[in-house]
């Protein structure tokens, strides 16, 4: 069987005055190494992602972090704390490509900023800047300049649910790079992660989805060093794979 197609929406950078479509390489890594898939980079704009081509042959998502953040018009909030930070070639692929992906229940895995997404494409809603949110710690990322301390553990999340389940554990410890995190949770989606502050940390979308989990933390860094990244990653693979078998038996 060949191996499931994961698409990977990128981001928009500037390199040389030029606009380019930019994946983290720990993200595709992940994906072809611990899901064992294939990654597929999906270029943004709206006249560039066709939402039904790009799903039409997708076996699964991956939402990569960003330094970029969702436009708050995108949850009725106001202006951006900092306009440089949107990216609105990316929330013009990654909300739509999300809100289709679900009605198929195309596995889904969503880190960091897709995390974001995930719960805004939803009808949910973000602190733009958690640190300043009474009761809520500072979630950003330390300021050393070693990559493995900035991605590495930095505080507990409580799991719940299916997460809780699937890893076997009640505690986790996990990562933090974000300024921004979840106020509102949509609707449809369910909490299954909590930091020590109460900030919601992982989400899914059950109503019969094989796998559609979004996680604040970074679990692509370094995930062949974290059991916890490592089942995670493969579990979002078998649910690809599993795709991907009923497809070519149909
Ligand atoms: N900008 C948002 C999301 C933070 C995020 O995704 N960070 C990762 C950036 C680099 C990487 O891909 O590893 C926020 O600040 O909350």
């Amino acid at each position: 069987m060949t191996r499931p197609i994961v698409v990977i929406p990128g981001c928009s950078k500037s390199i040389g005055g030029l606009t380019f479509d930019a994946v983290g390489r720990k993200y595709s890594a992940a994906v072809a190494e611990v899901a064992e898939c294939q990654p597929l980079l999906v270029p943004l704009g709206q006249s560039m992602a066709d939402i039904g081509a790009v799903l039409d042959i997708a076996d699964g998502i991956l939402l990569p972090g960003s330094l970029s953040n969702v436009e708050p018009k995108h949850y009725g909030d106001e202006d951006p704390l900092d306009p440089a930070t949107v990216d609105r070639d990316r929330d013009a692929v990654t909300l739509p490509l999300i809100r289709s992906a679900l009605e198929r229940k195309l596995p889904l895995f969503a880190i960091c900023r897709g995390f974001q997404e995930f719960n805004v494409a939803l009808g949910g809603t973000l602190h733009q800047a958690v640190h300043v949110v009474d009761g809520h710690h500072d979630h950003r990322e330390p300021t050393d300049e070693d990559f493995d301390i900035k991605f590495g553990p930095k505080h507990k999340v409580r799991l719940a649910g299916e997460l809780q389940s699937w890893l076997g554990q009640d505690l986790l410890t996990v990562n933090s790079l974000h300024w921004q995190g979840i106020n509102r949770l949509a609707k449809p989606l369910v909490a299954e992660a909590f930091a020590e502050d109460g900030l919601v940390e992982a989400i899914r979308a059950p109503a019969g989805n094989p796998f559609s989990l979004g996680v604040q933390w970074h679990p692509e860094w370094r995930p062949l060093n974290n059991p916890a990244s490592i089942a995670l990653f493969r579990r979002f693979g078998d649910a690809a794979r599993n795709r991907t078998a009923k497809g070519q038996a149909a």
